[in-house]
């Protein structure tokens, strides 16, 4: 990678019009009612203490989901101290295998330990041993949770819904909702187990108070993040002063509220969910609600357009005092957003650290010398192949930069040219060839993006998100690299419109007062998101020990024989009658996975950028009997492939990952779409000499020499294997100082402008 994430920016659909309906319900009408607050209150959490020792045995019958014998892995713990479910389940069982390649280690468990045991001794959570304060106080609260539940058990739902209402009404009447928690926890649990037949497990209850307390809780893939959730969310709710689920994508933000929606009904919680066609009626309306889910995207941009309403209105100065509020105006526009007060996070490392930099960013005026600018980008893209390396350009190896030579700028020079691109100043020219050039080497279709059509029907350039797969519509990469691709592509230009309000989503995170984080994969960047955000990862440990077994790396000399050595696998595993998972770093990827299997005849189905309509179908069939997929990272995040009966015992699923990725998070969150939720799985790695994190992680020369031996010596070279761990994690922490660095100038930009009067999100630089 080349930096190029820097390179991105989001470039906001229009700013619509506000509409002048006013939806803002106001429940707290309802959670004033001291009828309510009465009826409900009658067995308050301290009545309750009698019969938290009894508790700890699980009264209930096991339901849909419910692991009897280690269902309640913590549950156990506390019980016997001698369990063997006291160990944090967080290892994979991986007989012989070299070491997969391990996160940085100042980064791993030091940072955990630390947090959750407060000495290097305490690596397990629940281990008896180095408990540190926090976690006897967490096990203290679930202990009391754990007592709530026979006595809710026995409700019926409207004196749930009472209680939840009992407690919204103490919430708002200024309680502390940390005293509220067991009451509010044990709430959630009860109406989960009805409305949704899964019961919280304890180690999703230890989570969601972690959750609680602002941290990162560090969930393995398919331990049911999106169910944990909904225990803060609802705490935070009660407020009545928002609470927001920002994750990766509509799509995700949809089906998560969607499932969560009964359980919070049953309790009297309204659900809103943000989409980017909303107009601006419909979010006001999904904002009003208690818990609204949306994208960071979405959040960042209703920021910055209410801001903008506000400057309009010249209301920001006492909106900023803390007298804003209602969000009316004269012209009868009005805000959508209600504050910013409690954010969740999902997949909290994608989005704050992978997105962090990425600015948000709202147009303003036309460009008058619109024309000019993009006749030159087409000028440029229809030279820049005449370029040669070394003889009209050079390339610095260590900021990517491309510089014409002396005899490049003289070809520049010579080059014929139109009116308006001879009235562009010639270190102008300069400049747009050199960029165009570089777009030319390192931008390529079906890889870094595809062209496709908007609901226009006119082609437009879609990012190919590098984390997640997905097409990343509304981005676009900025420094005109947008504009040369779209000259490349010989598609409408866009001309950048100039800059009205701008922030990036880092910052727009750090202005909640409550922030907390979910995902899978956050030990290796605790470091980290606890300098920027303040927010500790605390690993939640299975709630049943992991059964995914990993296989030996295996080295290839060229990416050709690693696809053959990788379709054969398939072969093997697919006779097995076992279904297979095949991850890849791109769309041309996985088209060419895609097409060695066809040669072998065998049914596959392939999950890129492209298809993105068949994904639920592809998804919700990766699981049976004999089937093969073939994805790019879009099966990483959010996909929930279930097993089908009979494969369990044949050993689950089989995840083949065909490249490392520039963090090994991202391995990491493909390789948990087998062995979820304690089932059966495998995975092995495939690598080649002539793979991108080499040259990223060992520079351009170790890995052009590498290539060469790879290319002269055909067969495995397994031994190979340690060098690309250590190549990611060059690159690991290549992109950690570059964000570090971009993070101090942002924040002394900032403090500039707060000192000479300025909006920092509203008067931004171009
Ligand atoms: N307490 C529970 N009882 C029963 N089933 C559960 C429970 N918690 C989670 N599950 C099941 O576990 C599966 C995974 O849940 P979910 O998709 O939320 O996991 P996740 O942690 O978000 O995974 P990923 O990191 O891969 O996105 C779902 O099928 C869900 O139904």
């Amino acid at each position: 990678m080349d930096g190029r994430q820097s390179d991105q920016e989001m470039d906001s659909k229009q700013t619509h019009a506000a509409s002048a309906t006013d939806p803002a319900t106001n429940d707290a009408a309802a959670d004033n009612n001291p009828g309510h607050g009465k009826t409900s209150h009658h067995t308050p959490v301290a009545a309750t203490q009698e019969s938290m020792k009894v508790s700890l045995t699980d009264p209930h019958p096991p339901l849909q989901g419910d692991s009897p014998p280690q269902g309640d892995l913590l549950q156990s713990a506390i019980l016997d101290p001698a369990s063997p479910n006291s160990e944090l389940h967080s290892s994979e069982s991986s007989p012989s295998v070299p070491p997969h390649p391990e996160p940085e280690p100042e980064r791993k468990p030091a940072t955990s330990a630390r947090h959750i045991g407060g000495t290097h001794k305490a690596l397990s959570p629940y281990s008896k041993q180095g408990l540190s304060p926090r976690m006897i106080r967490w096990r203290r609260k679930l202990a009391q949770i754990n007592a709530l539940e026979p006595i809710l058990k026995a409700e019926d739902d409207l004196s749930l819904r009472k209680r939840s209402l009992a407690l919204r009404y103490r919430a708002m009447a200024g309680e502390k909702l940390s005293t509220l928690l067991p009451e509010g926890y044990a709430l959630v649990r009860e109406a989960g187990r009805r409305a949704l037949s899964m019961r919280h497990y304890d180690v999703q209850i230890i989570g969601g108070i972690s959750l609680f307390e602002g941290c990162i809780a560090e969930m393995q893939t398919g331990e049911g993040k999106t169910l944990t959730a909904s225990l803060p969310l609802y705490l935070h709710s009660l407020t009545g002063k928002g609470a927001h689920l920002a994750t990766v994508n509509d799509y995700l933000a949809k089906r998560d509220a969607e499932w969560m929606r009964p359980l919070f009904e049953l309790l009297g919680v309204t659900v809103g969910i943000i989409q980017t066609q909303d107009d601006q009626k419909s979010r006001r309306e999904s904002y009003s609600c208690a818990i609204t889910y949306g994208t960071a995207k979405e959040f960042g941009f209703d920021f910055l357009r209410d801001r903008l309403l506000l400057r309009a209105q010249n209301r920001l100065q006492t909106e900023m005092l803390g007298d804003g509020g209602g969000g009316f105006s004269g012209s009868g526009d009005q805000i959508v957003m209600r504050g910013m007060h409690f954010c969740l996070v999902d997949e909290a490392d994608s989005i704050l650290i992978d997105e962090a930099r990425t600015p948000l960013i709202i147009g303003s005026i036309e460009d008058t010398v619109r024309d000019q600018i993009v006749e030159t980008y087409r000028w440029a893209a229809e030279n820049a192949p005449s370029f040669e390396l070394d003889e009209h350009f050079e390339i610095d190896d260590d900021t990517k930069q491309y510089e014409l030579t002396a005899r490049g700028r003289q070809k520049v020079r010579a080059l014929p040219k139109s009116d308006l691109v001879r009235t562009m100043g010639l270190v102008d020219l300069y400049e747009y060839i050199e960029r165009s050039i570089k777009v030319h080497r390192e931008f390529l279709l079906n890889r870094q993006y595809v062209v496709k059509p908007n609901e226009k029907g006119i082609d437009e350039i879609v990012i190919v998100d590098e984390f997640t797969g997905r097409l990343a519509e509304g981005r676009k990469w900025r420094d005109g690299i947008h504009q040369a691709i779209e000259a490349k592509e010989n598609i409408e230009i866009s001309v950048p419109t100039g800059q009205a309000a701008r922030i990036t989503v880092q910052d727009l995170f750090l202005r909640y007062p409550h922030l907390a984080g979910m995902t899978g994969t956050a030990a290796t960047s605790a470091r980290e998101l606890r300098r920027i955000y303040r927010t500790p990862v605390i690993p939640v440990p299975t709630n049943r020990p992991p059964k995914r077994k990993r296989l030996a790396d295996r080295v290839f000399g060229t990416m050709q024989a690693k696809f053959e050595a990788v379709v054969k696998e398939v072969q093997e595993v697919h006779a097995q009658g076992r279904p297979v998972l095949i991850g890849t770093r791109s769309i041309d990827k996985s088209m060419i996975v895609s097409r060695l299997l066809d040669e072998l005849g065998i049914e596959h189905k392939v999950l890129n950028a492209n298809n993105v309509e068949m994904e639920a179908e592809i998804v919700s069939a990766a699981g049976e009997r004999g089937k093969v997929t073939v994805a790019t990272n879009m099966a990483g995040r959010g996909t929930d492939i279930k097993l089908a009966d009979a494969i369990e015992a044949m050993g689950g699923m089989h995840v083949i990952c065909t490249e490392l990725h520039d963090a090994a998070r991202i391995d990491r969150q493909l390789i948990g779409r087998c062995g979820r939720q304690g089932d059966q799985g495998s995975y092995r790695q495939y690598l080649s000499l002539d793979d991108d994190i080499l040259k990223g992680g060992l520079g351009p020369a170790r890995a052009a020499k590498l290539k060469e031996k790879g290319i002269a010596k055909p067969g495995a070279m397994d031994h190979y294997a340690k060098l690309f761990g250590k190549a990611q994690r060059k690159v690991e922490r290549k992109h950690f100082r570059d964000r570090m660095v971009l993070m101090h100038h942002e924040k002394e930009r900032k403090k500039m402008q707060r000192e000479i009067g300025q909006d920092p999100y509203l008067d931004t630089p171009d």
